[in-house]
């Protein structure tokens, strides 16, 4: 299968000597997949990110990404890479949220009337289109992130890379980013790779998921597979989400459950087993 991202023996070394070996299964990415990497704090999440939009030096190692080395020929490939990365607020430079947005798209000297075509229906489609004369320093922490968001998407890269895009969401900025996501994904057929700590907002969006353990792959999959197999996630000292455990626990006894991360899917598979017991307690 053709990949976009591909690391081979990748160990990176920080100055201070802490090493982190990127090791065990495979790492890559096909061409319009969404791949959620999951970790427990200091696991290496960022370290790769950061490696793969050429931040880093591998000190063994290959990584590729659209086929080079990002490392020495970012410019070749800058323009298929959306980031928004930990702090998003270091990456608005621009005096007003509009003019941070369309930044790239000056850039790229497209034309003026194309340029507030595209940028209005990104703010729109991420709802800030209120905060278009605000000042990027001046915003919550999620309008941050969704300001950079829009800043990553307005080019309509191949590729976006989302360090903790939940993170400073809330539960309806949450689910609106998922939905967003998942347009990008179909409509333009853009890979995402995102790293996460709550587990809960993926199934609905991600088509492979890899668990990360201090460098080393331990799992990857499918989600329905991976976040139901409870052993794992506690290996890599993730928590489970409550429901999805739930489900794993019962299938386990045999019970027909849906893998869903939504309560009245997972109600209603569970109500006739409810009913059929009530009838044979109550005779
Ligand atoms: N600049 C640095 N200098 C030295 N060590 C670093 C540096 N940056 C990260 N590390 C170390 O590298 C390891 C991996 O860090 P990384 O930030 O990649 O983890 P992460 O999985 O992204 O964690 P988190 O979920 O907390 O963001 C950690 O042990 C961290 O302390």
């Amino acid at each position: 299968m053709k990949t976009i991202v591909e690391i081979e023996s990748l160990v990176h070394r920080y100055p201070d000597h802490t090493t982190i070996e990127f090791g065990g299964l495979d790492f890559n990415i096909a061409p319009g997949e969404v791949v959620a990497l999951l970790g427990s704090n200091g696991s290496g999440k960022s370290t790769l990110l950061n490696h793969l939009i050429g931040q880093l030096t591998p000190h063994t190692g290959s990584v590729k990404v659209f086929g080079v080395n990002p490392r020495k020929e970012i410019k070749k490939i800058r323009h298929l890479l959306g980031m928004v990365l930990q702090s998003p607020e270091e990456q608005l430079l621009g005096p007003t949220v509009w003019d941070d947005i369309a930044f790239a798209l000056y850039n790229a000297k497209w034309p003026e009337e194309k340029i507030v075509e595209r940028v209005e229906s990104v703010m729109a489609d991420l709802s800030i289109g209120h905060l278009h004369e605000k000042l990027p320093h001046y915003l919550s922490g999620g309008e941050q992130q969704k300001v950079a968001l829009a800043g990553a998407i307005v080019m309509n890269p191949q590729l976006l890379i989302l360090d903790e895009p939940f993170s400073r969401l809330d539960i309806k900025s949450k689910s609106a980013l998922i939905e967003m996501l998942r347009k990008i994904n179909q409509k333009y057929g853009t890979a995402i790779l995102l790293t996460s700590h709550d587990l809960s907002m993926l199934p609905e969006l991600a088509h492979k998921v890899y668990i990360i353990k201090k460098g080393r792959f331990i799992g990857q999959g499918k989600p329905e597979e991976t976040l139901l197999n409870i052993p794992l996630l506690l290996e890599a000292d993730l928590e489970p989400p409550a429901l999805l455990e739930l489900v794993a626990l019962l299938r386990k006894q045999g019970v027909d459950l849906p893998y869903s991360s939504k309560a009245e899917e997972v109600a209603s598979a569970l109500l006739p087993y409810l009913s059929y017991n009530r009838r044979i307690i109550s005779r």
